[in-house]
């Protein structure tokens, strides 16, 4: 394993994951963190919390499963549709304190963007979002903290399909027909049994304030006090705290409750 130097090792990010269905607000969680945390507007060279979607790590298609993905008929909700190997160097490298470069996703073409690199530079939070990361088992285990976004399916679905219509480039006909042959079963099959691996459960998404606040703080904590966090990146001392009943045994299945390291 490739040594690091003292420069390297004081900038080793916290990597966060944020998982949840499709449009159950995970980039608008990261963006509140970031926003909270005085991170959104500032230069991208600069930040010391940076948000990655796992849609930069979607594989390329073939002609043939391009032509599908076109009318709506290509599963991009398994966990085949994914280069599990990339994401996984690619996280390392991060954790290393390395800058990377990822490409963009065109979800009107369905393919990489290359000519649109994202360059990650080395920051102190690094939030990785998207609907399976908690999925491969090699990629969890990377995570200092887990992030689930909790948010009913009627709402998912009521966002996903004018967000599709209006930014992804798509029609009503191939939006439900895509939704209902591969997004809802690949969901309930592949992303809801992660649940149980979050630390935290944020019902509601981004407007949950409270749970956003709360895990905010622990990123402050975090950035403060980096010498009292392990290699891990977890301080020892857990916390439950369950929102749901004022009680302190947390469930990850229980959607009204949170689990914080702390
Ligand atoms: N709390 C909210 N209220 C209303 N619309 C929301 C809310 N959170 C997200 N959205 C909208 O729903 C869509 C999906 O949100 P997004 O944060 O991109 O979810 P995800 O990253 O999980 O796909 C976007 O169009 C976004 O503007
Ligand atoms: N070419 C693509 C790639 C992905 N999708 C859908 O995006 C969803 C994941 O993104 P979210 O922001 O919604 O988490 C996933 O459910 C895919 O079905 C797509 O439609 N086309």
């Amino acid at each position: 394993m490739e040594q690091l130097n003292k420069t390297q090792s004081q900038r080793l990010p916290f990597l966060i994951g944020v998982a949840g269905g499709t449009a159950s607000g995970k980039s608008s969680v990261c963006t509140k963190i970031m926003e909270q945390l005085g991170q959104a507007e500032m230069d991208h060279t600069q930040r010391q919390v940076v948000a990655i979607s796992q849609d930069s790590f979607y594989r390329e298609l073939t002609p043939t499963e391009k032509a599908k993905a076109q009318r709506g008929m290509f599963n991009f909700d398994h966990p085949d549709a994914f280069n599990e190997d990339l994401m996984y160097e690619t996280l390392q490298c991060i954790l290393k304190g390395n800058k990377v470069e990822i490409p963009s996703y065109n979800y009107c073409t369905n393919s990489l963007d290359f000519e649109n690199m994202l360059v990650i530079y080395p920051a102190d939070v690094v939030l990785f979002e998207g609907i399976l990361v908690f999925y491969f088992p090699k990629i969890r285990d990377l995570f200092h903290m887990k992030l689930f976004v909790d948010t009913d399916s009627d709402t998912r679905l009521a966002r996903r399909v004018p967000r599709d219509i209006n930014e992804r480039g798509r029609d009503l006909d191939a939006v439900l027909t895509q939704y209902m042959t591969f997004v809802k079963p690949a969901f309930e099959e592949f992303c809801s049994p992660t649940k149980k691996f979050a630390d935290v459960i944020i019902p509601r998404g981004a407007d949950n304030t409270v749970a956003i606040d709360l895990i905010v703080q622990h990123i402050r904590d975090f950035l403060n006090n980096r010498s009292l966090y392990g290699s891990t990146g977890n301080m020892s001392l857990f916390m439950n705290l369950d929102l749901s009943s004022g009680s302190s045994g947390a469930m990850a299945g229980d959607s009204a409750c949170m689990r914080i390291l702390c």
